[in-house]
């Protein structure tokens, strides 16, 4: 294996490049999906909707827009939210994760399943009212099978709530891992109340500056969604 593949910490930019190069990561050409239409607009840049034509499947692509607006942490979080995509997106409630393209302008491109009913957020929104209590628990159930995967390997999540939550076919898929870190790497990072969404941030990150988020962390979170 390469060695700035096995150095985490090595330049994020390198690091996919070498990935892709090393085939670590599975890289589709551009010109393999239709034309893209955009869907969304996130802390990375634009989410489109585009066919992978080859295997008619729809698919979502996530751009990290790489211009002078953009900082190196931004950069980190799209690679960060790759690497650990790529461990644990084989679970049904985990979006799926399918590889990277360069889109026309040079940007990078997560090719992530495509959620066709949205966030949890707009999804309950619009079916609230028609919802059972027992659809309710179905899809509590399986996000919180989602994030016991995370947990059962090592990732926190740290950003837990009813956006970064999917419907795919009535099935609920936790995304956005930007903020996501492995067990061993916490230690090393702040306690991050900065980011997230505060209600849904357990409240001693606001009180100890020095408290580290883990699992229980993610359970609140869970609680609130
Ligand atoms: N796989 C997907 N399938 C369908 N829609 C998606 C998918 N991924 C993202 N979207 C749509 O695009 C929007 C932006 O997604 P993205 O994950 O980039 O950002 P976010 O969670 O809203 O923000 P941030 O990245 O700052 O936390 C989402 O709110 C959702 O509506």
């Amino acid at each position: 294996m390469d060695s700035n593949i096995q150095n985490e910490n090595s330049v994020p930019k390198e690091w996919l490049e070498n990935a892709i190069f090393e085939r670590h990561i599975n890289y589709i050409e551009y010109d393999k999906f239709t034309d893209p239409i955009e869907i969304g607009i996130g802390g990375f840049g634009k989410v489109f909707k585009c066919e992978w034509k080859d295997i008619e499947l729809t698919v979502a692509l996530k751009c990290l827009k790489v211009d002078t607006s953009i900082d190196e942490k931004t950069i980190e979080d799209f690679i960060n939210e790759l690497k650990l995509l790529r461990s644990v997106s084989c679970h049904p409630n985990v979006i799926s994760f399918y590889g990277v393209t360069k889109d026309s302008n040079g940007y990078y491109d997560m090719v992530l399943q495509y959620a066709d009913d949205g966030t949890l957020r707009d999804y309950l929104m619009t079916n609230f009212t028609k919802l059972q209590w027992k659809d309710k628990l179905y899809i509590a159930k399986e996000i919180a099978f989602g994030l016991l995967f995370l947990h059962d390997n090592n990732i926190i999540h740290r950003d837990l709530h009813s956006n970064n939550i999917l419907i795919h076919q009535k099935q609920p898929k936790i995304t956005d891992f930007g903020l996501a870190r492995q067990m061993n790497e916490i230690s090393m990072t702040s306690n991050s109340a900065a980011h997230g969404m505060p209600a849904y941030i357990e409240p001693k990150c606001f009180i100890d500056p020095r408290y580290k988020r883990d699992k229980r962390s993610d359970v609140y979170s869970f609680g609130r969604t």
